[in-house]
């Protein structure tokens, strides 16, 4: 093992993040959570199953009675309800029951609908994580957000429901794609602009080894995101303040991922959505121009999009009001007061938004 945090729920330990190589400690890991008379699904999807769900069925058969893989259509939007039927008719079908867990194995849409069904079936079973993307091993993985989209509306149906275990092979990120693997920066970067301004410079910094995926440097970078998150759900599990923060950039970037039809990534539409409030921030006179136009720039070498084609920017407005975080007809936006520190903000208005998106319209003639 290379790191372990434990996250903490109501004060007490809670659950394990281990980071690691290999798929050789989950067994004990596993079986810490767990007991041998148990069964286990391992629920993934049709591209991850084919990569590791072999091994991680090996890794399994030493800990658990009976080992089930059941898969998942890959891609957001498979992320629907009627997908979760499917995943309860197979359970019933192999006789889980309150005691057997489910597995997650891949990426945030994995994770989130795993635990979604883990949150409901039988009224809540447990329930681990394997993330295999760069995105679900610094986010989706910890702190126990579940859900599904309805209606391409994002994660409107869900449930809090913690992990028992996070397990990170980070081997795994070796196999993903260039456009999969620089969609994590986008919630990373998130990270050090809410949190931590010294990580936002490390990240500066270490740009090379970051995008030639060095194991050393990814461990590194994969800790202090955990650590960022682990804090802010310790604190605040079921966003009632402060964890709303992790929300920075999603209110729009949530609007443009539904109305792009889920063509673009969710880190993607977040990396526009950090622009975009930061762009806010600026005219609203909390961050300096020069501050606003750094930020922006940085998600360009992590090959991130600080600008998009039509958008359709009264459509976006519109979006952003069915936001989980409307409270009393206003959104709860997340602006940043300097590089390091956000704050919640109800004032946004729909004209700084239309004019923040324009700005997202912009294009280089260069
Ligand atoms: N619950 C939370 O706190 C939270 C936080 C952030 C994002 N999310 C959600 O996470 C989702 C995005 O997650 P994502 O970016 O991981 O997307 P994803 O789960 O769709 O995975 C991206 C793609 O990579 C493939 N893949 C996964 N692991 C792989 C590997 N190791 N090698 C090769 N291919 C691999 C998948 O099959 C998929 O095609 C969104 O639905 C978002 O709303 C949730
Ligand atoms: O964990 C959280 O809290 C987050 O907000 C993390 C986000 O990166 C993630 O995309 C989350 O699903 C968005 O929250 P939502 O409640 O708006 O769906
Ligand atoms: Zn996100």
């Amino acid at each position: 093992m290379k790191e372990k945090l434990t996250v903490s729920c109501e004060g007490k330990p809670c659950y394990d993040i281990v980071l690691t190589i290999g798929f050789e400690e989950l067994a004990g890991a596993a079986l810490s959570v767990s007991a041998p008379e148990r069964k286990i699904c391992i629920v993934t999807d049709t591209n991850v199953a084919p990569l590791y769900a072999a091994q991680v069925k090996e890794a399994f058969s030493s800990a658990f009675a009976q080992v089930e893989v059941f898969e998942f259509p890959a891609g957001e939007e498979n992320k629907t309800l009627a997908n979760i039927q499917t995943l309860y008719a197979f359970l019933i079908e192999h006789h889980f029951d309150r005691k057997d867990m489910l597995a997650a194995l891949g990426g945030g849409v994995v994770g989130d609908m795993t635990g979604f069904a883990a949150a409901t079936y039988l009224r809540g079973i447990d329930f681990i994580q394997i993330p295999t993307t760069l995105l679900a091993q610094v986010d989706s993985s910890i702190g126990g957000k579940t859900g599904v989209d309805f209606d391409s509306y994002k994660n409107m149906v869900g449930a809090f429901h913690m992990p028992k275990l996070v397990y990170m092979n980070l081997d795994t990120l070796q196999t993903l794609d260039a456009r999969q693997y620089y969609s994590g920066f986008a919630e990373i970067m998130k990270h050090g602009l809410i949190k931590d301004a010294k990580y936002y410079e490390w990240l500066i910094s270490n740009m090379y080894e970051i995008c030639e995926r060095d194991p050393e440097t990814l461990l590194s970078m994969i800790k202090r995101s955990c650590e960022i998150k682990k804090a802010v759900v310790e604190n605040d599990p079921t966003e009632q303040g402060e964890r709303a923060l992790l929300n920075f950039g999603h209110t729009i970037g949530h609007a443009i991922e539904k109305s792009s039809g889920f063509q673009m990534l969710h880190g993607e539409c977040v990396a526009l959505g950090c622009v975009a409030a930061a762009y806010i921030s600026w005219k609203k006179e909390l961050i300096e121009m020069e501050e606003y136009y750094e930020i922006r720039d940085m998600f360009v070498p992590f090959n991130l999009p600080i600008s998009a084609d039509d958008l359709d920017v009264a459509k976006i407005v519109a979006l952003t009001k069915s936001d989980k975080k409307m409270r009393g007809g206003k959104i709860r936006f997340v602006l940043l007061d300097r590089i390091g520190h956000a704050r919640i903000d109800d004032t946004v208005t729909d004209e700084e938004m239309t004019a923040a998106i324009e700005e997202l319209n912009f294009k280089d003639e260069d």
